[in-house]
């Protein structure tokens, strides 16, 4: 399997009179990487400074930075990794839709033209979805207390999630997306806050809010908003989970009605997931959090792990993920690093299908686990097979917004599983190739066409559009 190499580029101060800058490419090459750029930022009597992007792995470049330190002629003055470079001044901006370059246009689009848009809005706010950005654009909303499997970091440090979320809306859907988020974890303080905002808004696409209040905070906007609320953690991982499943189970021959499945780690995503694939069809579903297998009718002292438990489990089995795993066609693991051991893999039924989906450190290292099972997918881009949410938000973002959607049901859920599924043909599946790629265009424009359709079946979207293919 591949691993990364990272990109990092030293900001080193050179000796002029040495022969220092030879050692630097020597010592670059005993660290295992190459020299892929190399910038003269500032000459001076002396000493030269230069930028020396070097690509190498990620474990050396400490290693090497160390060597550049005790160099004789030569200062570390900075590093920095591509990562770090890539998120300089952030990753999004507004760039206008028209211009404005002279006195005339700057009337038209500003005041006094503006006012008579104002107006005609203030008599009919319908017109806002065609003469604002509103029908075009998405706020992700998050309050940092559940940001990928980092935990409660707080509002700036999901800044970057946030963004990242931005740009994908942008480049994979051209919807405008912006982050919000917000100083509290109140699920009311919440709740008014997107609720104030919305008018501004054709959806709202809620991100890395911890579990449980994250469902009561969806299902409050849901009822009071009249444009889509969609918990990304919960239904976007829960689509492509399905998706992955469909054509994993394609692979394997086996049928859904017939399948034992372990869903471990029962909040946001991992509830989503069980009742998405209890809709689609699986019978024999243990849920798994701390206390273990989750039981019929026992009280957990939490309402998200009663509800699921009462609707899974039909065998009552009770005891650790290792005793709910015997047996098991599928695990599916959304809680935390290190949950799953290899002997609980060899404990499944044959053809073992994982998905070990806990970003950034899966259930289990992906290394130990291929050999183990049959098909292995997780959250991660350098091993094959990534589930990522990232499949589905652009596409049920912009068929919801086209059809001007009041909600994303179930039924458009759905859909977009199987349009995310169906991308993948027949000659093409393959047990390290079971979802396709986001960059594949035909994932948004199918699964767009998708959910348009299942708006328009369940009587959800407002106008008639046209769902392409
Ligand atoms: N690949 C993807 O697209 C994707 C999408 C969403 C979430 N995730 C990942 O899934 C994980 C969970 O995300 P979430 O938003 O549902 O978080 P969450 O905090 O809402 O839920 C995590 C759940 O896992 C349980 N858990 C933690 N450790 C456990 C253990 N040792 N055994 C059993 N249960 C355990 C917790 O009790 C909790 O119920 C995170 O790592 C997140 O990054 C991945
Ligand atoms: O953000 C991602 O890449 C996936 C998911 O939304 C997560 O929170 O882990
Ligand atoms: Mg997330």
């Amino acid at each position: 399997m591949t691993r990364t190499t990272t990109t990092v580029v030293f900001r080193l101060e050179i000796a002029a009179a040495s022969a220092a800058f030879g050692a630097v490419v020597a010592a670059v090459g005993d660290a295992g990487g190459d020299v892929v750029a190399l910038n003269v930022v500032r000459t001076g009597g002396d000493t030269t400074v230069r930028d020396v992007t070097v690509q190498l792995s990620p474990d050396s470049q400490p290693l090497l930075a160390d060597r550049l330190r005790s160099m004789p002629g030569v200062r570390l003055i900075d590093e920095s990794d591509s990562i770090f470079l890539a998120h300089l001044g952030g990753k999004i901006q507004v760039v206008p839709t028209t211009p404005v370059r002279n006195r005339e246009e700057l009337s038209r689009v500003y005041t006094p033209g503006v006012a008579r848009v104002s107006l005609a809005i203030r008599d009919d706010p319908s017109k806002a979805f065609t003469l604002t950005a509103k029908r075009n654009t998405v706020a992700v909303v998050t309050d940092g207390s559940a940001v990928l499997g980092l935990g409660n970091i707080g509002p700036e440090a999901a800044m970057p999630v946030m963004e990242g979320k931005a740009m994908l809306f942008k480049q994979f859907a051209d919807l405008n997306a912006f982050p919000i988020c917000l100083r509290t974890q109140d699920p009311d303080e919440i709740v008014r806050i997107v609720k104030a905002i919305s008018p501004g808004f054709g959806g709202i696409n809620l991100e890395d809010i911890g579990s449980p209040r994250c469902f009561e905070i969806e299902r409050r906007l849901q009822e009071e908003l009249d444009i889509p609320v969609f918990h990304d953690d919960q239904h976007g991982t829960a689509v492509v989970i399905l998706a992955g499943l469909i054509n994993a189970l394609r692979l394997v021959g086996k049928s859904t009605g017939s399948l034992r499945v372990v869903v471990c780690g029962i909040g946001a995503a991992g509830a989503a997931c069980a009742e998405m694939l209890l809709a689609a069809g699986v019978r024999d579903l243990i849920a798994v959090d701390r206390e273990g297998a989750l039981v019929p009718g026992v009280d957990y002292g939490n309402p998200t792990l009663n509800r699921i438990a009462a609707v899974t489990n039909p065998r009552r089995l009770a005891g650790p993920l290792s005793e709910a795993i015997r047996g098991a066609d599928v695990f599916i693991g959304v809680s935390g690093p290190g949950v799953l051991q290899a002997n609980d893999l060899r404990r499944m039924a044959p053809d073992a299908i994982v998905f070990a989906m806990a970003n950034p450190e899966p259930e289990i290292d992906p290394d130990v686990a291929a050999p183990l099972v049959r098909v292995l997918a997780t959250g991660r881009s350098d091993y094959p097979n990534q589930i990522n949410n990232v499949l589905c938000f652009p596409g049920i973002f912009r068929g919801a917004l086209d059809c001007r959607a009041s909600v994303i049901n179930s039924e458009m859920k759905l859909a977009a599983a199987r349009a995310i599924a169906g991308i993948v043909t027949e000659e093409e599946l393959h047990e390290r190739y079971i979802v396709p790629s986001i960059f594949n265009e035909q994932v948004v424009t199918q699964v767009r066409a998708a959910v348009i359709r299942a708006a328009v079946r369940t009587g959800v979207a407002a106008i008639v559009t046209e769902p392409g293919e």
